[in-house]
């Protein structure tokens, strides 16, 4: 089939890339000149495992072409997925649909046969329905145009694969000719037997934003655990896998640590509560402002240990280890990492960021703060050393190894991923977010 995917960030590349590996021909289309530029000729502008080299191949291929001309798509594809951003709308809570309306009425102005629009896009419940009427407006009355909700739900770091390989497909629909289409879309993956879920546009624009509202209150349900272990004692790890092992709850989304951040889980939890206040439930999704707050709260707890280790933080150095939203990536939006660092920061302390990927955008973002190259050179001249983002090469960390570049004997391990014993054995000052302590005793369940 012939494809289109309207917008190339991190959704929309991903989708491209993927689509043209189960055997479609591909055109990615973006406003961003610059994006499209390095698109074009195989780079990613920006970091993903195992994209770039998927991008290259199909590029070289001839599978995969990259346009910012809707003149050029419009006539061309069969099916038009849409995966343009939606961010947080202002400093209200409610999600920006306008590139979304944008991209549908630049569709409908130059789409010249019969053709699908399948919205991948993130948006509040009503959207689709919506765009609908826009499209009716504009489009060419005697073509049949269809359109149709496909959310997606892949995460940053595993976003080929998960793409490859998803949990479920969820085709939000108002004729069945539609699903039917998008079926043969996902011939690939459906084949694999994964679970497809056919509805309507409101339940599928639902089902996405309630998958990440969920997954925030879970991360903040375990966080606020923590409060309780950091005042009562406890290990928030092993309490976490005590819960988790009940397959009722699941251990998957209990880390406990510096909370949910990124393009997705923060500002679909506020878009929830707009919308639902916008159709006069706002009781409904009320306790989502809670989990919000406690998402925000390890952040002031985190930069409350770094403040009673050093006393004052003027004039202090500390070493931000991470600036990411989480390993395996370089999205720094919402970063509650990045957040601490600036937090630090503006309370006087002199900062020096390495993230193993990320200190471009951050340095974009926050320029004011000091970037350097490595882990060695952070930690060089620092008094604390924080471990915000949970990358491979900082939880491999050892008192020992990173005694050897650095005169600090004082860590916070934001993130739960160094063991407490060892590093008070070896004569730190440790602290982590939900540990005191941790028993002398291996904490893993026995046969897991
Ligand atoms: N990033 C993820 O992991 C992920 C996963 C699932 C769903 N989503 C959702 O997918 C959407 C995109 O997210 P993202 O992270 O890829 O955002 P992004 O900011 O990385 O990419 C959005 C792209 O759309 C382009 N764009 C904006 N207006 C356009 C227009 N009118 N025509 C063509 N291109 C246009 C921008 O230039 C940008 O390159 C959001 O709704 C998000 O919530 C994202
Ligand atoms: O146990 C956990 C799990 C996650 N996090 C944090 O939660 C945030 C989100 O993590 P994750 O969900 O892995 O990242 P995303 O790539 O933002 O993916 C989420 O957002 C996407 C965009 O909507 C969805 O498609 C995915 O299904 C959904 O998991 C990150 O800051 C993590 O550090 C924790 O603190 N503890």
């Amino acid at each position: 089939m012939r494809i289109s995917v309207i917008g190339t960030g991190y959704l929309g590349a991903t989708h491209a890339a993927c689509l043209a590996e189960m055997g479609h021909e591909v055109i990615g289309l973006d406003v961003d000149p610059l994006k499209i530029e390095s698109l074009a000729v195989g780079e990613l502008p920006f970091y993903e495992p195992d994209l770039e080299e998927l991008i290259a191949r199909h590029v070289a291929s001839g599978r995969l072409r990259f346009t910012t001309s809707y003149e050029e798509v419009g006539p061309w594809a069969d099916v038009h997925f849409i995966a343009v951003g939606t961010p947080q709308r202002g400093g209200e809570g409610a999600a920006d649909t306008s590139f979304v309306e944008a991209a549908i009425s630049s569709l409908a102005r130059t789409i010249t046969r019969d053709a699908l629009i399948v919205g991948k896009s993130t948006v509040p419940v009503g959207t689709a329905r919506r765009l609908q009427d826009i499209l009716t407006r504009e489009q060419d009355p005697t073509l049949e145009i269809g359109l149709a909700w496909n959310p997606e739900f892949l995460r940053e770091g595993f976003a080929v694969k998960d793409t490859l390989a998803p949990d479920r497909i969820v085709l939000g629909v108002d004729a069945d000719h539609h699903a039917e289409t998008l079926t043969a879309v996902y011939a690939a993956t459906v084949e694999q037997d994964v679970p497809v879920l056919v509805t309507d546009f409101e339940t599928a624009e639902l089902i996405k934003q309630a998958a990440n509202a969920f997954l925030a209150t879970k991360v903040s349900f375990i966080n606020a655990l923590s409060e309780l272990t950091e005042a009562a004692g406890g290990d928030i790890r092993v309490l976490a896998e005590g819960l988790g092992l009940d397959p009722r709850i699941g251990r998957s989304f209990l880390r406990a640590g510096l909370g949910f951040g990124g393009g997705c889980l923060p500002k679909d939890v506020r878009a929830l509560q707009a919308r639902a206040s916008e159709l006069g439930q706002e009781r409904s999704m009320r306790f989502l402002s809670d989990v919000e707050d406690v998402n925000l709260r390890r952040r002031e707890r985190a930069v409350f240990l770094a403040t009673s280790m050093l006393g004052e933080l003027r004039s202090k150095r500390i070493a931000a280890l991470g600036a990411a939203f989480k390993p395996n990536s370089d999205d720094v939006r919402d970063s509650p990492a990045l957040d601490v660092a600036v937090r630090l920061f503006n309370a006087g302390a002199d900062v020096a960021v390495y993230d193993p990927k990320a200190n471009d955008n951050a340095a974009r973002r926050f320029p004011r703060l000091h970037y350097v190259e490595s882990l060695d050179e952070a930690v060089a001249e620092a008094d604390l050393i924080l471990v915000l983002t949970e990358w491979e090469e900082f939880a491999r960390l050892t008192p020992r190894a990173l005694g050897s570049v650095t005169t600090a004997r004082k860590i916070v391990d934001a993130r739960n991923v160094l063991s407490v014993r060892e590093w008070i054995a070896e004569g730190w000052d440790f602290a982590a977010l939900g540990r005191k302590y941790e028993p002398a005793f291996d904490f893993s369940p026995i046969g897991a």
